[in-house]
């Protein structure tokens, strides 16, 4: 499998006329049984971009990708997929996006060559499935059926089905909950490969490093709100303190001394260490003031925030 570089610059749509938008949902709200799950829910998704929607378990990250789709109707909103109505147009948007199919929706007697040919049929001009299945390592397995692959076949399996009909957008959702970490990296590498096709990708994830790694940009979803919306490293700058400094310091040092430090969020000590967040400037302000104190300071550990930080700060999860 190739390696291709990953680019987290802004996307313009192919002719250079800037970004240019192919999913867009605005004020979207969804209830079940009078419960809202889906908020007044707005984002814009780019062409070309891998866009993440990343979320505590029930958000309603799959309700919103499910409007997305057509295979839900929202309550009030609108809803474009390359300008058109997903209920309204449901036929012509799912020749433009390609969704990823649950287990249950393929038998388990099924080989991987019958799947296939099988959701080839349903297109009018569908990818040739063997260079796509060649692609997604599966050319081994074309006579295994569906019930015997393993958890990663199966998942490769899925994007070939989501690709046959050569979609300007894929919607992957949850695609490496359950793999383990080589097949998930596998699995990565491939999204980037179908977005350097010219595929945009609209991932549905609650794993961080999936998300840090892939997405160019994040929508944060909690209780059926847009939490925050931006690139990842954009996220990671918003969290409340972006970087941890711990040191053993060489002699006892008062917390009320570094707390009065610039940007100090808060000062603990355990067994003679201390841990500090704070930020870049902390760091500098640390130094100095042990220097000061003629106190070396063992062991010093400086850690930047991550895009879990950034997490559990907007969302408390
Ligand atoms: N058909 C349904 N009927 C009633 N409630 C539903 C239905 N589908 C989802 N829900 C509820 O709506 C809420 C949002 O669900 P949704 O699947 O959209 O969240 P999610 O962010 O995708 O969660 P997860 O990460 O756990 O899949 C959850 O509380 C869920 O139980």
């Amino acid at each position: 499998m190739p390696n291709t570089p990953v680019t987290h610059t802004t996307p313009t749509a192919a002719g250079g006329s800037g970004p240019h938008p192919i999913i867009e949902v605005q004020s979207l709200t969804k209830s079940y049984a009078g419960r809202t799950v889906v908020d007044g829910v707005s984002f814009v998704v780019e062409e070309g971009e891998i866009f993440g929607i990343l979320g505590p378990n029930g958000a309603g990250k799959t309700t919103t990708v499910e409007c997305i789709e057509g295979l839900r109707v929202p309550d009030t909103g609108r809803i474009r997929v390359a300008g058109l109505d997903p209920v309204a147009e449901h036929a012509a948007v799912t020749r433009i996006l390609g969704a990823q199919l649950q287990e249950s929706e393929l038998q388990a007697k099924l080989t991987v060559r019958e799947a296939l040919e099988l959701y080839a049929a349903f297109y009018p001009s569908p990818a040739d499935w063997r260079p796509l299945a060649e692609r997604l390592g599966l050319t081994e397995r074309l006579a295994t059926r569906f019930g015997r692959l393993s958890g990663g076949q199966k998942q490769r399996l899925f994007i070939a089905l989501a690709l046959i009909g050569r979609p300007r957008v894929v919607v992957l959702d949850e695609l490496t909950t359950g793999l383990d970490p080589r097949a998930r990296r596998d699995t990565w590498e491939l999204i980037e490969e179908i977005r350097t096709g010219g595929v945009t990708v609209l991932l549905v994830t609650h794993f961080m490093e999936e998300a840090q790694r892939l997405c160019d940009r994040i929508a944060v979803i909690d209780r059926g709100r847009v939490a925050a919306l931006d690139t990842p490293a954009g996220l990671i700058g918003r969290a409340a303190s972006s970087t941890t400094i711990s040191f053993t310091p060489s002699s006892p040092l008062e917390h009320a001394v570094l707390a009065a430090l610039p940007q100090v969020g808060s000062v603990q000590s355990k067994d003679g260490r201390i841990t500090l967040s704070g930020t870049d400037e902390t760091v500098n302000a640390v130094v100095t003031l042990l220097a000061r104190h003629h106190i070396t300071a063992h062991q010093l550990r400086v850690a930047d925030a991550t895009l879990d930080d950034a997490f559990l700060d907007l969302t408390g999860a």
